[in-house]
């Protein structure tokens, strides 16, 4: 069978990295476009790889009869115009988080693939293809720790730019957690608390960071997130889940200790791509082996959005300071 060949729409700091993926580590697909209005770089990006076109306008490669699946890793904003397309040229996509910016656009989304009977969008939540987390998946369906009561969760990046305001700390990095709380639980989000402590004078004005987010999920159980995006560390993700009979944690990033002039310790990643490189790898690579079958093998569009009208409410949490219950469409109403 011939290799897939693959567009990446929106070639910044992740949609790079995938194309560089997609190009070199991938077997079964190869890099055929790429697209991004700075055309710059879209340019210096294909220029690396030889045989890849620039194309300005993103639409245009969704289209390209050239091109047979895209990943789609533009600013949150720009997602649902390019799910559209994707879905109207029945092109299989793989979509970088959030899936939209809101619950009712997500939901547009879900159901213009339903009503075309056929499963082509698949959401970048990476984190279910990281070999820890997929462990501790493994170990909680196990029984093992008894039935599992409480998630508690870190996620820090060392800083952000200053466009990233209050609102995409919800969106585009507590959205992980959110996704990683249903996955592990196998339940819905049912209320969501965004609390907004003392913030740090090193971010802009008005940004509210750190975060603590309390998530009520539908079997009882509850998870709690620290997200703070300007640690000035580096990355860290960690997630403790407590069972009835004991508990698990990933993400202590014990990887190598070293003593060196009169300290010892490891190195903290700088970013997602280093903390998570391999969990990208593996979530590309099966989606191109399953994109080859006609399916998909990871999460769905409906986690897309079931993760967006958890934030829906997360933000409206974070601005009006109380707990807000998750508005979503029931399941069977969407999907049948
Ligand atoms: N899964 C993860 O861990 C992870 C990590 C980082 C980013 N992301 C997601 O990837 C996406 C991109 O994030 P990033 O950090 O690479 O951002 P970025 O700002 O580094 O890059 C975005 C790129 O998209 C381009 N762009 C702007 N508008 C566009 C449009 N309408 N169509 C196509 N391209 C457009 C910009 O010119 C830029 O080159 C976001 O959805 C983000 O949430 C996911
Ligand atoms: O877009 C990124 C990405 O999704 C990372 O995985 C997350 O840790 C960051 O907080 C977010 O800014």
């Amino acid at each position: 069978m011939r290799d897939l060949r693959i567009g990446v729409v929106g070639v910044g700091m992740m949609g790079a990295d995938h194309a560089e993926r997609v190009a070199r580590r991938i077997s079964g697909a190869r890099l055929v476009a790429v697209s991004d209005p700075d055309m710059d770089r879209a340019g210096a990006l294909a220029a690396t790889f030889g045989d890849v076109r620039a194309i300005d306008d993103p639409l245009a490669l969704i289209g390209d009869a050239d091109v047979d699946a895209v990943v789609i890793a533009s600013p949150g904003f720009a997602h649902a115009e390019q799910l559209t397309a994707c879905l109207e040229h029945a092109k299989p996509v793989l979509c970088e988080k959030p899936l939209t910016m809101d619950a009712e656009s997500s939901l547009r989304v879900v159901e213009a693939e339903h009503k075309l009977g056929k499963q082509l969008i698949q959401v970048g939540f990476m984190r279910r293809f990281d070999p820890e987390y997929a462990a501790l998946k493994e170990l909680l369906d196990s029984g093992e720790l008894g039935r599992t009561l409480l998630l508690h969760n870190v996620h820090r990046n060392r800083t952000v730019p200053a466009t990233f305001r209050s609102e995409m700390i919800v969106r585009d990095s507590l959205v992980h957690e959110v996704d990683v709380a249903r996955w592990l639980f196998g339940a819905e989000i049912t209320r969501i608390t965004v609390h907004a402590p003392r913030p740090s004078g090193l971010v802009g004005e008005g940004v509210q960071d750190p975060q603590l987010a309390v998530f009520e999920m539908a079997n009882g159980a509850m998870a709690d997130v620290e997200v703070f995006v300007n640690c000035q560390v580096g990355y860290e993700v960690r997630c403790e889940a407590v069972g009835e009979k004991g508990n698990a944690t990933i993400g202590l990033g014990v990887d190598v200790l070293t003593r060196r002039a009169g300290h010892w310790g490891g190195v903290v990643p700088d970013d997602f791509r280093v903390r998570f490189g391999l969990a990208y790898d593996l979530e590309l690579q099966r989606w191109v082996d399953a994109v080859a079958k006609g399916t998909i093998d990871g999460p769905a569009a409906w986690d897309g959005y079931a993760a967006a009208a958890v934030c829906t409410a997360g933000v409206r949490s974070l601005q009006e300071g109380r707990p807000v219950e998750v508005e979503m469409v029931p399941r069977s109403e969407v999907l049948g």
